[in-house]
Parts: C-alpha cells; sequence; structure tokens
C-alpha cells in the first residue's frame, strides 16, 4: 500500500503537558459501517474512525451497492437490509486490514455472489485458516492461497447452517466473522472462546437489533430479524490513547489529559497493566455513549516497576504491548509478559521487532520467548534508528519511546501510521515542550 518510505525524526521532548482528543475506535468504526449496510434505513455516524482501514471498510461497502456519503465530520450509510448487498465487480481491497479482510470473509460466505478480498503484502502474510475452516464447516465455499490459508480470498456465497464452535484463540475478529455468518445461516450459530476478546460486535449487534445471547464467553446469534439503522457515535480509541499514556507515564514532568476514550472493560487491559507497574492513571468523567463506557484519563509521570503479564489480561490488552514494552524498558527491574504468541501474527511479528528496536536504542537486556519477553529495564534511553515494519503501533511506540530518549529516534517509515491514527504526530507535537 505504501510504496515511498515516509522516515520521521522524533527528537526528545523536556516534558509533555496539555490536552489531547484521541480519534475514534478502530473496531467500532468497522461495525459501524458493516451493520449500518445491513439495516435498513439511515445510519449516522460520528467521530468515525479516518484511518486507511477503515476506509477500506467502507470502500468494501461501496463496491458491493451501498451508499455512503462522508461529509468529513458525518458518515451517512443508506442501509441496503440484511439481503441487500450486490456483487462487488472488482476485488475488495482490505489493505492493512485484518478486521476488514476477516470480518469480511464472514460476512461475504453468506451472500449469494462470488467476491475476492485481497490486501497489501502484509496482510498476505497473515493467517486466515482461523477464519476459513469454521466458515467452511458452515458451508461456506472458499478458495485461496495454501488451501485457503492465505490471501487473496474468492468466496462464493450459499446457504450456511449453524454451527457450535470452540475457537481455540481469543479472537474477536475469528467470533466477528462466524456471528456475522451465522446472520445467514439455518439455526443458531454459537462461538465459545477460551477468554472473552473485545465485545463491541456483540453490543453492536443488539443497538441495531439483531438476534443474539451472550453468555461468559459465549455468544450465539441468530439469522431472521431485521436490522434498523441507528445513531452511532463512536468513543475515542483506547488503543490510540495508549501511546499517550505511555509517553505521559515515562517523560519527566508530564501532565496530559486524554479525552473520550472508551473503557468498555474488554479493551481496558492496558490501564490495569500500568496501573500496576506503578503509573498514575486517573478517571474521570465516566459516562456511556452508543452503548459503549467512555471516561477522560489524567495521566502523569511516574516511577514505573517491572512486572508479569500473562492469562485473561493479554486479549484485553493485545495490541497495546507494543507500547507496553516502551513503558516496560523504562521501568525498574524485569518485565516479563507471556500467553502473547497472538503478537507473532499482526501486521508484523510485534515481539521480533520490538525486541530488536528497543536494542537498538540502548534498551537493557531483551530476552524473546515463544509467547512473549522478558524486558528489563533501564533509566534512560538513548535513542537511534529503528524499523518500523511497516507496521502502525510499532511506528508509534517507538515515536513515543524518542520523547524519553537522550538523542531522538529515527523511524524508517511511518507511513503506516494513517491506517490507524491519522494526525498522531501532530498530536504529539501538539503537547510536547521542547
Ligand atoms: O475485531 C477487531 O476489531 C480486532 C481484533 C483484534 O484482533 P484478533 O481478533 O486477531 O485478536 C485486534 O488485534 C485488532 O486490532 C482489531
Ligand atoms: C492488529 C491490528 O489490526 P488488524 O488486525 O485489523 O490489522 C491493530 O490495529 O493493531
Amino acid at each position: 500500500m505504501h510504496e515511498h518510505a515516509t522516515p520521521h525524526t522524533v527528537p526528545p521532548v523536556k516534558t509533555l503537558q496539555g490536552t489531547v482528543a484521541i480519534p475514534g475506535d478502530k473496531s467500532i468504526s468497522h461495525r459501524s459501517i458493516m451493520l449500518g449496510s445491513l439495516a435498513t434505513g439511515i445510519t449516522r455516524i460520528t467521530n468515525f474512525l479516518r484511518g486507511e482501514d477503515n476506509f477500506a471498510t467502507m470502500n468494501a461497502f461501496r463496491n458491493m451497492g451501498v451508499m455512503i456519503e462522508d461529509s468529513g465530520s458525518v458518515v451517512t450509510v443508506h442501509g441496503v437490509g440484511v439481503h441487500g448487498l450486490q456483487e462487488p465487480g472488482d476485488v475488495l481491497d482490505c489493505g492493512n486490514s485484518g478486521t476488514t479482510i476477516r470480518l469480511m470473509t464472514g460476512l461475504l460466505s453468506g451472500q449469494s455472489f462470488f467476491s475476492v478480498l485481497t490486501g497489501d503484502q502484509y496482510l498476505r502474510k497473515r493467517p486466515m485458516k482461523r477464519v476459513t475452516e469454521p466458515l467452511r464447516r458452515m458451508g461456506a465455499t472458499i478458495a485461496g492461497r495454501g488451501n485457503g490459508t492465505l490471501a487473496p480470498l474468492a468466496v462464493s456465497g450459499g446457504r450456511l447452517s449453524g454451527i457450535t464452535f470452540q475457537s481455540p484463540i481469543a479472537s474477536a475478529q475469528v467470533k466477528s466473522a462466524l456471528m456475522l455468518a451465522g446472520l445467514y445461516a439455518d439455526g443458531a450459530t454459537t462461538i465459545s472462546e477460551p477468554t472473552l476478546s473485545r465485545d463491541h460486535s456483540e453490543r453492536m449487534f443488539r443497538f441495531f437489533g439483531a438476534d443474539v445471547e451472550t453468555a461468559d464467553t459465549t455468544v450465539t446469534v441468530r439469522a431472521g430479524r431485521e436490522l434498523h439503522g441507528q445513531e452511532i457515535v463512536v468513543p475515542g480509541d483506547i488503543s490510540s490513547a495508549a501511546f499517550f499514556l505511555v509517553a505521559g507515564l515515562i517523560v519527566p514532568g508530564a501532565e496530559l489529559l486524554i479525552r473520550n476514550v472508551g473503557i468498555n472493560p474488554t479493551r481496558t487491559g492496558v490501564l490495569d497493566i500500568l496501573q500496576q507497574m506503578g503509573g498514575d492513571i486517573v478517571l474521570q468523567d465516566q459516562r456511556e455513549v452508543s452503548g459503549e463506557p467512555v471516561a477522560d484519563l489524567l495521566v502523569r509521570h511516574s516511577r514505573l516497576k517491572g512486572i508479569e503479564i500473562g492469562g485473561d489480561v493479554v486479549p484485553r490488552a493485545i495490541d497495546e504491548f507494543p507500547a507496553i514494552s516502551v513503558a516496560a524498558a523504562l521501568a525498574e527491574g524485569t518485565t516479563v509478559i507471556k500467553d502473547a504468541h497472538e503478537l507473532r501474527v499482526k501486521e508484523t511479528d510485534r515481539i521480533a521487532a520490538m525486541a530488536q528496536n528497543l536494542r537498538a536504542i540502548g534498551s537493557g537486556t531483551i530476552e524473546e520467548s515463544e509467547d512473549g519477553m522478558s524486558i528489563t529495564g533501564v533509566e534512560t534511553l538513548r535513542g537511534g534508528s529503528v524499523a518500523s515494519f511497516g507496521d502502525h503501533r510499532i511506528a508509534m511506540s517507538l515515536a513515543i519511546a524518542a520523547c524519553a530518549s537522550r538523542n531522538g529516534v529515527t523511524i524508517d517509515d511511518v507511513s503506516c501510521v494513517s491506517t490507524s491514527f491519522p494526525g498522531f504526530f501532530e498530536l504529539l507535537a501538539g503537547v510536547s515542550r521542547v
């Protein structure tokens, strides 16, 4: 997707002060386009994340005949109903977005037409069997490289039957793909996961009027109900807030108020982890918006200590580990991360990428394991040159490490940042005191 690398140097800062408004949640923005398209009537979305991943989802639905207007501040989806999508005339390009391709594979499995999904060089390396295998069990016909384990994927939709699926991994993308297929299946589609992954699909299915039942880590969807267009206000993305949380903790004298952050309990692992490390983070003005809890987060520079991280908190913080590893690199003692094998199959191998980059900027000892890493903290990071590996979360994590470094950090390519956080560098510069 990004043919030209954009290198960028982030200088050290004296401190960080001020207020940051976080852009909309990526997961919720994807789902609002999807369910808005499948509803009857109009869905109006405010604070939609204007990231490339979400535009990939928007374009896919436009290519299936859905009229979607974008005024810049409000996205208006003219829903076509559960059975109203049309065959796309071309390949659907999901760009860098795992959420788009996996959820769409589920949705397209239930359509009575042919479609092909692909993405950029990173997405075409990510595992797809986790969705294609259970969808085939529901009756879907899916072809693809490596017998349907890698994109491009070709889906010949058709009649589906509900299944009971025990997912071996806690993955909201797997769960949501099957939930969307369940809207077209005969009988009930039930998905259980080892621990609860983000539940935005469950909440939004319910919000639009779908037949969905939840109990612990199990969700059941049944077809047959009409979905109704809604007004959606997307909360700020806690995964984006995480960079400012860690920056606020590691930069001496820092104090940041991060406004309008979604604090859905299936997403707040990063708060639990950083607070356990000794981080001073206070939740203010807790409220509910479009069925999702929201708060403002006040973060102040703190002395951090190393901790052990594993188990149920891992899926609740899965995208925040690159940022958490920066906090660990500046904490007293050793932080051990385990049960996080999923980090190896994101936009890049996030364990290997952070280990290499933290070493390159002068961290303490780092040891990789199959499902995590251990990081021994240092007083200050030196800085230096690092590689983003085309992964937005790696690029932004190193940008905040730079703020607390002696010499600054040069990142080889930051074009990937616009997949999830357009305006990140401007927001960071806005609160930086140099
Ligand atoms: O469903 C979603 O919106 C997402 C689920 C997670 O992926 P997995 O389901 O692969 O854990 C997460 O990493 C991704 O950024 C967004
Ligand atoms: C893993 C991520 O997203 P996706 O799987 O949608 O590409 C992410 O945003 O960190």
